[in-house]
């Protein structure tokens, strides 16, 4: 959540944390690249405005008005320049001045070739075992960071999929209210309410850069897996991509495979260490208490959840009705209609892994998490294309906390709003995804109305072609008649032997 040179007695006292991109000159003195126009110390801009009647205990948890209760100065970058000092390129950037466009493709993980599967997986467990070379994580609330001493300030280092893993952990979490205290479980700044396609694309692209850093492979992509195929199997749990079933224990990952010696983060709820615990679990459709998650979404509820053009609706929260957001999230049918009863796509797909992965608060831990939001994300870009990124119903306030359009999302560094996540992402993000969607089959209702305009239209044709026939035999009739009757009557009966003009012409 901290750059490294940020987690100091001296930065948390000042509120700044405004590292030098270039320490050459001296500590403090390049301070966000200042010397060469990367960009400037300034002070964090934060959300003010109100939240939704979810939470009730305002003052309480460190995550409000994010990350003011840690820090209230950062840096702001110039031009293309990004990152915690401006030392990097925003998305869609690269080159010593960010200069050059690049764009990473995220490609179907079953489309990769056995090479490529090879280096996907040994690049997430490396991310796994690498110590992430500039975050530490906090491991006490504000109110304790300096330590029993006063002095020690409380963080910790963590892997770079690790840190992946805490900060979705961290955002999840409960308040804490106190020693002895329930904590209040109505909070969730990633899930739940607008912010949760902007939350989580972030959460990726943060995962890609550091992936793509720790590779020095600048076109490094995360792949994603289509959870909605229409079959009812995990289909990329093998042991050269997810790993596949033990033979020994329905519930873990098979030996062959290298996650099954993964250990799962955050195992023991609002205790805020980096400690590893048990292996990752998971049983895909092996739920048989809740038959509705043993299946996956269909291709069709993709189709369908893609018709929905409203991004989000009142009380934007889980019981929003006629909300892309709620219904790409999963707590509406794919129509869009609001139901208790129902989840479909991503929150199915979660719930059909029926392990680590279907726990919010552990589930980044089993790797599929990375498959399963790349495709999410990859309908929210759809959708952002379909709709010309429409932000109109995106709320700038009362939406559950953390989820206003201008909320520092928890808990990234440096800070980034919601609103910079609503972009399309080829054009904004330097990313696309190699996808084809799947195109609407037709309801009941419509397919009534095409088959009755289509009888109506047929019986119309009939008519007209009957008419057609009956006109066509009358004129033929007309051409013979008047020689057979009415003229040969006039000839025969007043016949001379010389026609009158009138009576040759037929
Ligand atoms: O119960 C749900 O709908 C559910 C479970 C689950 C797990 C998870 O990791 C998520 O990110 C969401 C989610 N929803």
């Amino acid at each position: 959540q901290f750059p490294r040179q940020c987690a100091t007695v001296e930065s948390l006292r000042s509120g700044m944390c405004c590292p030098d991109y270039f320490p050459v000159f001296g500590p403090g003195t390049d301070r966000c690249g200042v010397s060469t126009g990367r960009g400037r110390c300034v002070q964090v801009t934060v959300d003010w405005r109100p939240h939704g009647p979810q939470y009730i205990h305002d003052g309480r948890d460190d995550r409000e008005q994010w990350p003011i209760r840690f820090f209230n100065q950062t840096c702001r970058c110039s031009g293309n320049f990004s990152g915690y000092n401006c030392g990097s390129c925003r998305p869609g950037w690269s080159g010593p001045t960010c200069s050059q466009r690049i764009n990473i493709v995220r490609r179907n993980l079953l489309d990769l070739n056995a090479e490529e599967r090879r280096r996907f997986v040994n690049a997430l467990h490396q991310a796994k075992v690498t110590i992430h070379p500039d975050i530490v994580i906090a491991t006490r609330r504000r109110e304790e960071i300096f330590g029993p001493d006063g002095n020690t300030p409380q963080f910790e280092n963590i892997s770079i999929y690790n840190y992946f893993v805490w900060a979705h952990y961290y955002s999840v979490r409960k308040t804490f209210l106190g020693t002895g205290q329930q904590s209040f479980g109505g909070v969730d700044f990633s899930h739940e309410g607008p912010a949760f396609v902007t939350w989580h694309r972030y959460h990726l692209l943060q995962l890609e850069r550091d992936m793509q850093n720790m590779l020095q492979d600048p076109t490094f992509g995360l792949p994603y897996w289509n959870f909605a195929t229409g079959q009812n199997t995990c289909d990329i749990c093998l042991d050269d991509l997810m790993g596949a079933r033990s033979n020994f224990d329905v519930s873990l990952i098979s030996q062959n495979s290298i996650f099954s010696q993964w250990r799962v983060l955050c195992e023991k709820p609002y205790k805020d260490s980096g400690t590893e615990g048990g292996p990752i679990r998971r049983n895909p459709a092996g739920n048989v208490a809740r038959p509705m998650v043993q299946r996956l979404p269909e291709p069709e509820d993709v189709a369908q959840c893609l018709e929905v053009g409203v991004f989000d609706t009142p009380p934007f929260y889980s019981n929003s009705t006629d909300s892309f957001r709620n219904t790409v999230e999963g707590y509406s049918d794919p129509s869009g209609k609001y139901d208790p009863a129902v989840r479909s796509l991503h929150n199915l797909a979660h719930l059909f892994l029926n392990g680590t992965g279907g726990q919010t608060h552990l589930s980044p831990n089993d790797p599929i998490f990375v498959l399963l939001h790349t495709f999410t994300d990859a309908v929210f870009d759809e959708w952002l294309r379909r709709y010309s990124a429409d932000i109109s119903t995106y709320p700038l306030e009362n939406a559950p906390i953390g989820h206003n359009r201008q909320y520092n999302m928890v808990p990234f560094w440096p800070p980034v709003t919601n609103n910079e996540m609503f972009v399309t992402a080829p054009e904004n993000l330097g990313y696309s995804y190699e996808v084809e969607w799947p195109g609407r089959a037709l309801h009941v209702t419509e397919m009534i109305t095409i088959a009755i305009v289509t009888a109506l239209v047929l019986v119309a044709i009939i008519f007209a072609a009957a008419a057609c026939i009956v006109r066509v035999k009358k004129n033929k009739d007309e051409l013979h008649q008047p020689l057979l009757t009415d003229q040969y009557q006039h000839y025969s009966d007043d016949y001379d032997g010389i026609a009158t003009p009138s009576q040759s012409v037929v």
